[in-house]
């Protein structure tokens, strides 16, 4: 319905059109949180296998979505795959080239690793798992500004009351932890402000995992189903990019807005900083 929203007002016809199908979009936005049981069950593996077996048989996953799926959130599911794969993507690619200019030993030292990678193999747009697992300090610093700009908030809606602390939160209520802020608890990450790529060295990254404290794919059975997927295209691009190009930053870093939602109302639980909300 968002794509028909849009088509109507290209087509210029009346307001009042678009505002109907735009609501009825706005509606069943919250069934697009929520990916077919298909492409969740057991664990991540499954959407991994998916997109391989989908490159197998040459059909995209929208594709795939598109043939498959029969019932009425069918564009939920699609917007939510479009959104999902590129909305934090992009600004983290953003944020991670921006952080490299602007601290030109880490540039330097992501640089030399990309040469002496490319220059071995001769590549000029191509990247194998050997090569990326050459410059491992790359994927440093992308883990780096995904900590330091990490999305807001993360949700779940409480379905059975739950203690924290002193507090039981009522079954109803909407519980909220920031990523934005569990990134800043300098336990986890000394000098938190700080672009410091070099903490990831204490990551086991080849088993997959990531620092203790580190929240920005979210957690438990609904976190991120991309997020391996999603350091893999990054760590590609960027590499490539800085590869083909010279950056230059113009402007200093903007400052990420001081305003945080609900900072002041947090409960402080294990390390992370969760908000409990009532429905009005
Ligand atoms: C840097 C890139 C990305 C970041 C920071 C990110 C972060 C997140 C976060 C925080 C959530 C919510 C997790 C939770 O509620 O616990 C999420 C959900 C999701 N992400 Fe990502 N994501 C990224 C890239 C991707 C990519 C590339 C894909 C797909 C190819 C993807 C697919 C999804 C899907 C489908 C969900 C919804 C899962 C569900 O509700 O069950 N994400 N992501």
């Amino acid at each position: 319905t968002v794509f028909e929203a849009i088509i109507i007002t290209t087509k210029r016809k009346s307001s009042k059109e678009f505002k109907q199908k735009f609501a009825i979009y706005d509606e069943g936005f919250e069934y697009g949180s929520q990916l077919p049981d298909l492409f969740l069950k057991g664990s991540y593996c499954y959407i991994v296998f998916f997109f391989f077996l989908l490159c197998f048989i040459s059909q995209t996953l929208l594709q795939h979505l598109v043939t498959t799926i029969t019932d009425k959130f069918l564009p939920n599911y699609g917007l939510l795959m479009l959104w999902a794969s590129l909305a934090n993507a992009i600004p983290i690619t953003f944020w991670t080239i921006a952080f490299m200019m602007s601290n030109p030993i880490t540039y330097r030292t992501a640089m030399e690793q990309i040469d002496a990678a490319m220059k071995k193999q001769g590549i000029k747009s191509l990247l194998t798992l050997e090569d990326l697992q050459q410059m491992p300090y790359v994927k440093w610093c992308i883990l780096e500004a995904m900590r330091l700009r990490a999305p807001g908030a993360i949700t779940r809606k409480v379905v059975q009351p739950i203690k924290l602390q002193n507090y039981i939160i009522p079954s109803g209520d909407l519980l909220m932890m920031s990523p934005y802020w569990a990134h800043r608890n300098p336990e986890y990450f000394p000098n938190p402000e700080e672009f410091r790529p070099e903490r990831w060295e204490q990551a086991d990254l080849v088993k997959n995992a990531f620092l203790e404290g580190f929240v920005a794919f979210g957690g438990g059975k609904y976190q991120c189903p991309g997020r391996w997927y999603a350091i893999m295209e990054l760590h590609m691009f960027v590499a490539l990019i800085l590869y083909k190009y010279e950056f230059t930053l113009l402007d200093s870093l903007p400052k990420p807005v001081s305003f945080m939602p609900f900072y002041q109302c947090h409960l402080q639980h294990e390390q992370y900083l969760v908000w409990s909300f009532h429905p009005i």
